[in-house]
C-alpha cells in the first residue's frame, strides 16, 4: 500500500508483461495499474474510457498515440512508454506539443532483428516456403530429388559466384549487425541507401570495410542499390519520408536472382508491385516480417498467393530473451519518467525527427 498521504499515480498498461516484468511495476505502490485484461491487441475504446487522469502509458506498436487518446488523457499526463524500437504510432507533434517524455526500447532487439533477417534471406533465397509447404500439404512424395530441383541463388560466394553485394535501404545498428552476420557467407560488397539528406560517413563506412575486409562499403543511390544489391534488407524507419520507397519502378530495377527482405515496417514496400515482381520474375523472392495493413494479412492477400514470399507475422524481436529485455525497459522508462531517474532509452523530440536511430 501507498504511504498515506503519498500521491500514487495511475499508469495504464496496453498488455500484461508477463510474470518477470510485472512486478517491477507492481511493486511500486506509488502507481496504481490499469491493466488491459485480455490476452489480445489492446482495445482501443477500452483504453479511451481508461486513459482520463492517467499519468502514464504502457502501449505496444498496435495501439496509437493520437491527439484523441491524449486529449482524454488530460494534463496529468507526463509519459508515453512504448515496448518498441520503431514509434510510427506515435504523433510525436502531438506528445512534444504536450511536453511528454516517450520512452522506446532501442538496441535491445537488434540481434533478434538480424538473426530474424538472414533467416528470411536464406528462406527467400532457397525456396523455404516452396520446400516447407510441399512436404507440410503431402507432396515429397510426388517430389523425388532431381538435379536441379527447388535451386535458387546461393547467399555465399562460391567460385561460379565469387561477388555478392548486399544492399540496405537505411544502415542504422539493426543493419550493421546484419551485416556482421552476412559477412562469414562471404559477402564481398555492402551497399547502403539511407536519409539522402545526411552526408556519407566515409570514415566508419571505412572502418567497416577494413573490419571486415569488404572490397566496399558505399552509401549509394536508390537506383544502384536496386541494381547492384543480390540480397536488399529494407530497414529502415515507417512513415511518409519511407512509404513505398521499394515500389514498381525499383523492382523493375533489380536482379532477376536477387532476394528482398523486409524487417521494417510494411509501408516501406508497395505490396502490389512487390507481388507482380514475384510473379512476373523480376526478382527471385522475398522474405517479410512486416507488410502493409499489418495484421490484415488474409489467405487471399495478393503477397500470400506468391509462393516465392515468404511472410512471417512480424515476428523479428520475437525471441524469449529480447521481449523480457523490451518489457523491462519499458516498464523502467515508465517508472523513471514518472518517479525519477534515468530512462533507459528516451525518444529525442528536440530535434523532432521522425527517423529514429534504428
Ligand atoms: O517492430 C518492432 C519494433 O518496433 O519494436
Amino acid at each position: 500500500m501507498a504511504q498515506s498521504g503519498s500521491p500514487r499515480y495511475k499508469v495504464v498498461v496496453c498488455r500484461n508483461l508477463g510474470p518477470d516484468v510485472m512486478p517491477l511495476l507492481e511493486s511500486r505502490h506509488e502507481l496504481e495499474l490499469v491493466i488491459w485484461p485480455e490476452d489480445r491487441a489492446c482495445n482501443r475504446k477500452w483504453l479511451l474510457e481508461n486513459i482520463p487522469g492517467a499519468t502514464g502509458v504502457i502501449v505496444m506498436l498496435t495501439d496509437k498515440v493520437d491527439s484523441e487518446l491524449l486529449d482524454k488523457a488530460g494534463p496529468s499526463l507526463r509519459t508515453v512508454s512504448t515496448m518498441s524500437v520503431g514509434y510510427e504510432h506515435i504523433d510525436l507533434k502531438a506528445v512534444s506539443k504536450r511536453g511528454l517524455k516517450i520512452g522506446y526500447t532501442p538496441d535491445v532487439l537488434t540481434d533478434a532483428v538480424a538473426d530474424l533477417s538472414v533467416m528470411l534471406a536464406l528462406m527467400a533465397g532457397r525456396n523455404g516456403g516452396i520446400g516447407y509447404s510441399l512436404v507440410l500439404n503431402g507432396g515429397w512424395p510426388n517430389f523425388s530429388w532431381a538435379p536441379f530441383g527447388l535451386c535458387g541463388p546461393q547467399l555465399s560466394t562460391t567460385v561460379l559466384s565469387p561477388t555478392r553485394k548486399v544492399g540496405f535501404i537505411g544502415f542504422g545498428r539493426i543493419s550493421q549487425a546484419t551485416l556482421s552476420r552476412l559477412v562469414p557467407f562471404g559477402i564481398t560488397h555492402c551497399l547502403y541507401a539511407s536519409n539522402p539528406s545526411s552526408p556519407p560517413n566515409l570514415q566508419h563506412d571505412a572502418e567497416l570495410q577494413s573490419k571486415y575486409n569488404l572490397k566496399a562499403v558505399l552509401k549509394v543511390d536508390l537506383d544502384e542499390l536496386a541494381r547492384e544489391s543480390d540480397v536488399l534488407i529494407v530497414l529502415a524507419p515507417g512513415g511518409p519520408s519511407t512509404y513505398h520507397v521499394v515500389n514498381e519502378d525499383f523492382l523493375r530495377k533489380m536482379k532477376k536472382t536477387s532476394v528482398l527482405v523486409n524487417t521494417s515496417r510494411g509501408t516501406l514496400v508497395d505490396s502490389d508491385a512487390l507481388a507482380k515482381a514475384l510473379r512476373e520474375g523480376w526478382i527471385w523472392g522475398a522474405g517479410l516480417d512486416v507488410v502493409e495493413g499489418e495484421p490484415n494479412v488474409p489467405k487471399d492477400h495478393p503477397l500470400v498467393k506468391e509462393p516465392k514470399c515468404v511472410i512471417v507475422p512480424h515476428i523479428a524481436s520475437a525471441t524469449l530473451e529480447t521481449r523480457k529485455h523490451m518489457a523491462t525497459h519499458a516498464a523502467q522508462n515508465l517508472i523513471a519518467a514518472i518517479l525519477g531517474g534515468d530512462m533507459p532509452a528516451q525518444v529525442d523530440l528536440s530535434a523532432f525527427s521522425l527517423i529514429p536511430p534504428c
